[in-house]
């Protein structure tokens, strides 16, 4: 089976926990949007739920879905976030952003009583780090930022190369909040918690794309069919 297939699978797993009357966070990435999808396909079948989007792009699709959408200044919590991931944990922490939309898949994740995570299984790993670590900053002062990121990479032995992320056009990408992204190429990453602190500590860092404690849920589809993994 093809791996967009295994993706609405593990969408199509997640949309059986949604409710009537829930607010909903909508993830953003090709998983997260089969998810959008087949939402859609309820709300226009007369499911009655609420969303905030974690990007324009979901936006955009969930507005062509006939989603109704909100913020997060309008109502005070959300009941579910439904999101991918670039890798997952054995611990359920993930690493997210190749898609550049971190910054507010956090703020939606932590705003929500819970977040499921789909994905296909080769997103499941033993150790975060083999997919480049997005870390989301102010253009301003960037070499400062980035020597401090590179230290706090150091100090949890996790050493790599740091690239500023290239737009299409060829110029820095810059997300939806205006922002620049550095992947840094890890390898492996044997202290996620930690790295994820020293990183918000750094004053030119917004964000980084370490979801650490987040995720409650994680369905995995693979050939031999669906996994869900709770939080222990
Ligand atoms: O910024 C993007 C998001 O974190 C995505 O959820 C993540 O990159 C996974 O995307 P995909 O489902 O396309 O692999």
């Amino acid at each position: 089976m093809d791996k967009e297939n295994l993706k609405r699978q593990a969408a199509a797993r997640a949309l059986e926990e949604v409710r009537s009357g829930m607010r909903l966070g909508l993830g953003t990435g090709s998983t997260a949007k089969h998810f959008v999808e087949l939402l859609g396909e309820k709300v226009r079948g007369g499911l009655d739920v609420i969303g905030v989007p974690t990007s324009e792009v979901t936006r955009a699709d969930a507005e062509r879905c006939g989603i109704r959408l909100t913020t997060l200044d309008e109502i005070d919590h959300l009941d579910l976030t439904v999101d991918g991931a670039d890798e997952v944990d054995t611990r359920l922490d993930l690493i997210k952003g190749g898609g550049g939309a971190l910054l507010r898949e956090k703020i939606v994740a932590a705003a929500s009583d819970r977040m499921i995570v789909i994905a296909d299984e080769s997103k499941w790993v033993e150790r975060l780090g083999r997919f480049p670590l997005p870390v989301e900053v102010i253009p301003f002062g960037l070499a400062a930022t980035r020597r401090a990121i590179e230290k706090a990479c150091g100090d949890v032995g996790a050493a790599g190369e740091l690239k500023l992320r290239a737009g299409k056009d060829g110029h820095a990408f810059v997300t939806d909040g205006g922002h620049w992204i550095v992947d840094a190429h890890l390898g492996q990453i044997s202290d996620a918690p930690r790295l994820a602190q020293l990183l918000s500590a750094i004053p030119g860092v917004v964000e980084h794309g370490l979801f650490i404690g987040i995720a409650g849920t994680v369905v995995l589809a693979g050939a031999e069919g669906i996994r869900t993994v709770e939080r222990a």
